[in-house]
């Protein structure tokens, strides 16, 4: 037998060793877990044996309270141990398929010899608890694997930096217990497994990547020295991965006192979260909570104003040219996303700290009982120097103190007689009984009908008042659409705030369209975060203090506005940004390039960047042709892995189109590939596509209200296509009627990067320009 052999029996043996082992493990756990689910359910049905319940006194209400109480808690406790053990089963579950995928010998300075250390995606001890059998990808020992190839190395730990040397770095792939697979390697982490794995069919969920994370990735993933992370990265290049795995590190590094729940992961969309939801569990982690910022922004103003919908402006922008208007609203979203528009509302802010602010009139039964004028003048009135949220709350503390004077006023107007005449004999008795617990009950009982009418009287209009109160305590007086409306009403103001030179161009028209919004109550996505922002500089920031680490990803298509909103929401909270420039496919994003915005939110000390330029999700053909889409290409790097070129199919007309695009899907199917997109520039687009393809063979199109992925042939409009990837894309029509402008580049450039094994294009006369940068060795052309 070959050395090779003996080695590859000897871990063929490890691996069969380790996972009898695991079974051992999960046995026990399971007859312990059986042991707890029996004592919960029994807790639980004799919850109230144990407890003696008494009300009779004071003393034996507490005693019945701390009695409850103990017994709560002793089936809160048995239920952690039980979630405890839970996790532990499930995770055990997972490592007995797959203990463990790569190997390191590291020989440590001081010792003589090299120990073996196993990776897997938890950590496992031996029978007795003595030695590790795998160790957690996570743990600072696991970082030598990642980041060095054999030889010097060294590694972070709590208590100092460890130096030694790698003797052996070793790759398995281990399915279904049995090892398929080893490989030794020299670099970083070999092209074999990566390879293999980037070979795969796309699914309908995202994969974690812990077996093959680069070494670039690895530094973002365990970044904790800084505030801000700002990850740049070529599309594929494993933002999201980097992402994901970070926030698995950061709860395995930080377990004892971070929570999944304070983790928020801000994504593109709904569908997008939904492709993302199972990397964690996979790695035996609680997801951290994942939101959008339109949910955000609903949460906050979805009562006041219909709020346009971030894929509503997308679809306008791309294909409302011809509306009246619409020039003027692109260049308002320019604006209003930009950073010198934050620089007005923060002058306007500060102007309006001595006049303009617009307030409420506070009603009652349809009459103004406090003037908007006297609210605002007793607001002007106060200090100038104490900032607006403080004398907005002095000024609500004001106004209870009114209402307190309304309130008495308003019990012997007619209608409360009136109410006091349909009241029920039950609410008469109430009122007897209260009057004689307050002892005011005398022997003479000549007033006590007048008395009582009083107390009942009060009541009602108590009761009345509350919506007021809660009114004046929402800080719900203050007019903040008037107030950002005048803005756009008041030419003066808009002179002052962007001195004259710097008056936006079409600002005439801007505002006319602004107005006729707000008119109807309406907020469009670009005037969403500057009217929040104007909001809680009026109101004070709502802010969140649980939250420690905030995820955004696709962090291109943030404006300023956005960021600055999510810091001040997040005060305690690390940022970490991931984003691609020649991504940024929405309008108010086409002006920038770099991550200033979010940078300047933080001290430079505080901030890292990290760029990413090897792309791992097409194969090089495919990277070698989306590169020369975008400029500034030339940077991003593929990984060697083969594949077709992609093709570009030149029609006649829009009948041949839908032809080939089905026989092509055919093709690819029959190939064996699951997930194929036909990606489109617009919903419309898609919903014309659909009607085109639907006789032809089983498609299905995801729209704007699709909530998760599934493979299988789809058609899908480019910005929803954002942040996933698929077997085979087919580019609808790649024609220069559709791909011309410049700010279509990226949006055709994100559908092309969306493909892993295969991109073909599809265009209807003449193709885009934007294939003029693009060699014509990069593709085949079929005529
Ligand atoms: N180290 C890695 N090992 C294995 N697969 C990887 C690695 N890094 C990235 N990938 C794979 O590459 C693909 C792209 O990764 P991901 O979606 O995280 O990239 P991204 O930078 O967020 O892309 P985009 O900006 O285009 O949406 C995924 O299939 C991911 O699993």
């Amino acid at each position: 037998m070959s050395e090779a052999d003996q080695d590859r029996l000897k871990e063929e043996q490890r691996v069969e060793q380790v996972v009898a082992e695991i079974k051992r493990q999960i046995g026990g756990l399971q007859e312990h877990v059986t042991e707890i689910s029996a004592d919960i359910v029994g807790i639980r049905k004799h919850f109230w044996d144990d407890v003696t319940v008494n009300f009779e006194d004071a003393t034996e209400a507490a005693e019945t309270y701390a009695s409850i109480k103990q017994q709560a808690e002793v089936l809160s406790e048995r239920e952690r141990v039980h979630r405890h053990a839970h996790n532990q089963l499930r995770t055990l579950k997972r490592l007995v398929q797959s203990p463990y995928f790569g190997r390191i010998d590291f020989r440590e300075e001081t010792e003589p010899k090299a120990d073996p250390i196993y990776l897997g995606i938890a950590s496992l001890l031996d029978e007795r608890e003595e030695q590790f059998l795998v160790y957690d990808w996570r743990a600072p020992i696991s970082s030598l694997y990642y980041d060095y190839a054999p030889g010097p190395a060294v590694y972070e730990t709590p208590s100092g930096t460890v130096s030694g040397e790698i003797t052996c770095k070793r790759q398995y792939v281990i399915r279904d217990g049995k090892l398929l697979h080893l490989f030794d390697t020299g670099v970083t982490i070999g092209d074999e497994l990566l390879q293999e794995v980037l070979g795969k069919h796309a699914d309908s969920q995202m994969k974690s990547i812990v077996a093959t994370i680069q070494r670039d990735q690895n530094r973002i993933i365990r970044n904790e020295r800084s505030r801000l992370v700002i990850v740049s990265g070529a599309a594929g290049s494993g933002k999201t991965s980097a992402a994901l795995q970070r926030i698995a590190y950061l709860l395995y590094r930080y377990r004892k006192t971070l929570r999944a729940e304070q983790i928020v992961l801000f994504s593109p969309n709904s569908l997008f979260n939904s492709y993302i939801s199972t990397v964690l569990p996979e790695l035996g982690e609680e997801n951290m909570q994942q939101t959008t910022f339109q949910d955000y922004a609903e949460h906050r103003l979805g009562s006041t104003f219909s709020l346009e919908h971030p894929l509503a402006q997308m679809e306008y922008v791309l294909t409302a040219m011809e509306e009246n208007g619409y020039a003027g609203r692109l260049e308002g979203i320019r604006i209003k996303t930009s950073p010198r528009f934050m620089r007005a509302i923060d002058d306007y802010a500060a102007l309006l700290k001595e006049k303009g602010i617009q307030f409420r009139p506070i009603t009652f039964r349809d009459r103004v009982i406090i003037r908007a004028e006297r609210i605002r003048e007793q607001f002007y009135a106060m200090d100038p120097s104490i900032s607006i949220p403080n004398r907005m709350a002095l000024l609500a503390r004001w106004l209870l103190g009114e209402l307190k004077k309304q309130e008495r006023l308003e019990r012997n107007k007619p209608w409360v007689e009136d109410e006091l005449e349909l009241l029920d004999k039950d609410a008469f008795v109430a009122a007897y009984q209260e009057l004689r617990r307050q002892n005011q009950f005398r022997e003479d009982t000549f007033n006590d009908f007048d008395r009582e009418q009083e107390l009942l009287a009060a009541k009602i209009v108590k009761k009345q008042f509350q919506p007021l109160r809660q009114f004046v305590r929402e800080l719900a007086f203050i007019d903040a659409a008037a107030t950002y409306r005048q803005l756009f009403s008041d030419s003066e103001l808009a002179h002052a705030v962007f001195c004259a030179a710097e008056r936006p161009p079409m600002w005439d028209e801007i505002c006319r369209q602004t107005l006729e919004r707000l008119d109807h109550h309406e907020l469009t996505y670009e005037d969403t975060p500057p009217f929040l922002y104007l909001l809680e500089k009026l109101e004070g920031f709502q802010t969140n203090n649980i939250v420690r680490h905030v995820f955004i990803d696709e962090a291109q298509d943030y404006s300023p506005f956005q960021f600055a909103l999510l810091q001040r929401l997040f005060p305690r909270a690390k940022m970490t940004v991931l984003g691609d420039w020649n991504q940024a496919i929405y309008a108010h994003a086409y002006q920038s390039s770099s991550f200033e915005a979010v940078a300047s939110l933080y001290e430079p000390e505080q901030t890292e960047t990290f760029v990413l330029t090897k792309s791992y999700r097409s194969t090089e053909p495919i990277v070698t042709f989306t590169r020369q889409l975008v400029p500034g290409g030339e940077s991003i790097e593929p990984f060697h892995r083969a594949g077709r070129k992609p093709s570009v199919t030149i029609v006649a007309d829009s009948d041949r189109l839908t032809e080939k695009i089905a026989a092509k899907i055919k093709e690819l199917q029959a190939d064996g590939h699951q997930a194929i997109a036909v990606i489109t520039k617009t919903a419309a687009e898609a919903q014309e596509a659909y009607e085109r393809l639907r006789d032809k063979l089983e498609i299905r199109m995801i729209g704007t209200k699709a909530i998760s992925y599934e493979t299988g042939a789809l058609i899908i409009p480019s910005y929803l296509a954002k942040g996933v990837e698929f077997d085979a894309v087919l580019i609808y029509d790649a024609s220069s009627e559709r791909y011309q402008l410049e700010n279509e580049r990226k949006l055709f450039y994100t559908a092309c990067t969306r493909a892993m094994h295969e991109l073909h294009l599809y265009s209807v006369g003449a193709i885009s320009p934007f294939l003029s940068t693009v060699t014509e060795d990069s593709y085949e052309l079929i005529p």
